[in-house]
């Protein structure tokens, strides 16, 4: 589903001095596979999102999306950002529909799809709420389902549950769960979270210190439907938890930053 080869990113700073974020990227993501990105701050995680959402242009390096090369933004790659806020003048239920009608949707159908999305993230008597009056979870919830509503097979989710309280945060780690076994799309998750990572994850892939590269790839082998209580006690999960935090600890390309 997702190919990316040979990738790299240089910025331009203010001081004329050219900044290598990442580099030597090579991966591939499978139909339905769901993969986190682990990594020091700083070391490209999110350039390589949006590199992948075709927000920002590579330096060097080729992406293909279902074997077409990435040019821009498209309706099959559905960024979940922090920074992409909802609309404020719109209700919760004019901000799910929001994409739909954009793709020219008619409003009927449009509204149907949002209010079945909000009823799954238990939302419903929320759809005539305005953002500010949600909590920060809620918002959340809104911002998935706002991006879900127009069927993208590929979500691009950029530390989507960074500002939530822990309790929030393990609820919609359950909600994005559920969602995902339903149709199963292709998921790339940013997070500084081992655990999160490990509980939502085929795949965790832990980045080095700047310049970014992919330190390692690791399998997650644990049963899905997975269910958070049981994966506490379950010895596998809590081994993944350990080593990858050992490997977190341990970021090679200390010395270049
Ligand atoms: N538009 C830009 N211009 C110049 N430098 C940039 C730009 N965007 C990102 N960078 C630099 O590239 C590096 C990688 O940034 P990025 O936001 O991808 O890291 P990250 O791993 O997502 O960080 P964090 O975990 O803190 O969110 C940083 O050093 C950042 O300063």
């Amino acid at each position: 589903m997702i190919s990316i080869e040979g990738l790299s990113k240089t910025f331009d700073t203010q001081r004329n001095r050219p900044y290598l974020a990442i580099t030597d990227i090579d991966l591939k993501v499978g139909d339905g596979e769901f993969v986190s990105i682990l990594g020091p701050s700083g070391c490209g995680k999110s350039t390589l999102l949006y590199i992948v959402g075709g927000f920002v242009p590579p330096s060097t390096g080729v992406i293909l999306v279902d074997n077409k090369p990435v040019t821009g933004p498209g309706p099959d790659r559905g960024p979940v950002f922090q920074e992409f806020a909802l609309f404020p003048w719109k209700t919760v239920l004019g901000n799910v529909m929001y994409g739909l009608l954009e793709q020219g949707e008619n409003r009927k159908a449009a509204e149907k799809r949002a209010r079945e999305l909000l009823a799954m993230v238990n939302l419903t008597r929320y759809a005539d709420f305005y953002p500010k009056e949600l909590s920060g979870g809620m918002k959340q919830r809104v911002a998935i389902c706002r991006t879900l509503a127009y069927r993208p097979k590929i979500l691009l989710m950029d530390e989507p549950f960074g500002a939530l309280d822990a309790h929030t945060r393990v609820r919609l780690q359950n909600d994005l769960l559920d969602i995902w076994e339903q149709d199963r799309k292709t998921v790339l998750f940013v997070t500084h979270s081992v655990e999160e990572a490990v509980f939502l994850s085929d795949r965790v892939i832990v980045m080095t210190r700047s310049p970014g590269r992919i330190k390692e790839i690791i399998s997650i082998d644990l049963p899905r439907p997975r269910n958070r209580a049981e994966l506490l006690v379950n010895r596998k999960y809590q081994d993944y938890v350990v080593d990858i935090e050992k490997m977190m600890e341990n970021p090679v390309d200390e010395a270049a930053h």
